[in-house]
């Protein structure tokens, strides 16, 4: 790809003083956004609440562009949720996250944004896709159907990115987290991924004194696990040093089982009972650990050992939820 904005960099550089607009800022990736551009000196940031701007409604977020004229834009507003949420909520996975990003996208083309990242999710890729998952696997089969209308809304603001970036030469870039945790998660029984999940349930066995904890599926699955944190402090090296069209894999590379997983949560929160797997629930994807090595040719590195996060999440959950 030849040009300035097609090509590898840019140029453009987010100053102490750009006017950064987070989107999402309440959430588990939008409030690590904040904290690291806050630790590195960021502080003309623009927020504002799901109430505050509705992201679905059209003129609402144009009128809201063309009035504030941010220069950055992270896109960590979504519709998201875990494996049940997604099964059960299909029209509202893609509609919602369709409108959302659409909405952005276009305006903070349209309103003169200088660079925009937008945030997908390592669900985009094929059920069977080779692993390590590399940016290629990209749209060459079938998509897990768990999740596969969620991964049709991510795909298409990948692809969103692409189109603006070749006929207008607006750089918008895409990074594809892998499943992410920390502060600020979601932590409903039901509709949160399944870290927070059992996070809450083995808290809620231990206090309860219950003599086991259920788990859902058969354990069997993969999954790469990366902190918030490590996410944010990605993002915004991905903002400073990558222009392309590409979408860029942001994991930690290593993987645990589901099974291995529930045995370590337990073990940090204390609790003291049996697993019972409910294999009535659905595993998804046996496994999908993505291949970040495009992202550390360029530089960077996940840092927070896993078991370091996962007592630091429980901590939070216990200081926010339980006191
Ligand atoms: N969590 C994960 O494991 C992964 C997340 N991602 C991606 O990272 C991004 C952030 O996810 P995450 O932080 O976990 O999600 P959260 O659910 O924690 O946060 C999403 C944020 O978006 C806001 N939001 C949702 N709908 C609207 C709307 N219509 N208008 C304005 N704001 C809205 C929410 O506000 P409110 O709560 O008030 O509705 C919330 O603050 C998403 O794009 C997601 O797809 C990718 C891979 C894994
Ligand atoms: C990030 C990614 O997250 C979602 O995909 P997922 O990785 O399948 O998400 P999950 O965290 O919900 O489940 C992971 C595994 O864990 C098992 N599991 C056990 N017990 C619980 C449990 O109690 N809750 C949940 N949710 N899962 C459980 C569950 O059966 C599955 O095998 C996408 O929909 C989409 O949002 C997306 O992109």
């Amino acid at each position: 790809m030849g040009g300035s904005v097609r090509g590898m960099v840019s140029g453009i550089v987010m100053e102490k003083g750009s006017k950064i607009y987070v989107a999402g800022h309440r959430g588990l990736v939008g409030a690590a956004l904040v904290r690291a551009l806050q630790r590195q000196g960021y502080e003309n940031l623009l927020l504002r609440t799901h109430k505050e701007l509705d992201l679905t409604r059209q003129a609402d977020v144009e009128n809201f562009f063309q009035t504030e004229k941010p220069e950055f834009v992270y896109l960590a507003a979504a519709k998201v949720g875990g494996i049940h949420a997604n099964n059960t909520y299909p029209a509202d996975f893609i509609s919602i996250n369709l409108q959302i990003q659409t909405n952005v996208i276009d305006a903070a083309y349209k309103s003169g944004v200088k660079k925009l990242m937008f945030l997908g999710s390592s669900c985009i890729y094929p059920k069977e896709a080779p692993q390590p998952i590399q940016e290629e696997s990209l749209l060459t089969g079938p998509l897990e159907t768990t999740n596969e209308w969620y991964a049709i809304a991510k795909i298409a603001g990948i692809k969103m990115c692409q189109a603006y970036r070749l006929q207008y030469s607006f750089d918008a870039i895409s990074a594809m987290p892998t499943n992410m945790y920390g502060p600020h998660d979601n932590f409903h029984p039901e509709n949160s991924h399944v870290l927070p999940a059992l996070i809450r349930r083995f808290h809620e066995a231990k206090k309860a004194n219950a003599k086991e904890v259920v788990v859902w599926g058969t354990g069997a699955a993969y999954r790469e696990f990366l902190h918030c944190d490590d996410l944010a402090d990605a993002a915004l090296f991905l903002m400073k040093n990558y222009s392309d069209l590409s979408h860029v894999n942001v994991g930690s590379g290593k993987e645990i089982t589901i099974k291995e997983l529930a045995e370590l949560v337990k073990e940090v929160v204390g609790f003291e009972g049996e697993l019972q797997w409910d294999s009535s629930k659905p595993d998804g994807t046996i496994r999908k650990l993505m291949d970040s090595s495009k992202l550390a040719a360029l530089g960077w590195e996940s840092k927070i050992p896993f078991k370091q996060g996962l007592i630091d999440a429980y901590k939070w959950y216990v200081e926010n939820y339980d006191a």
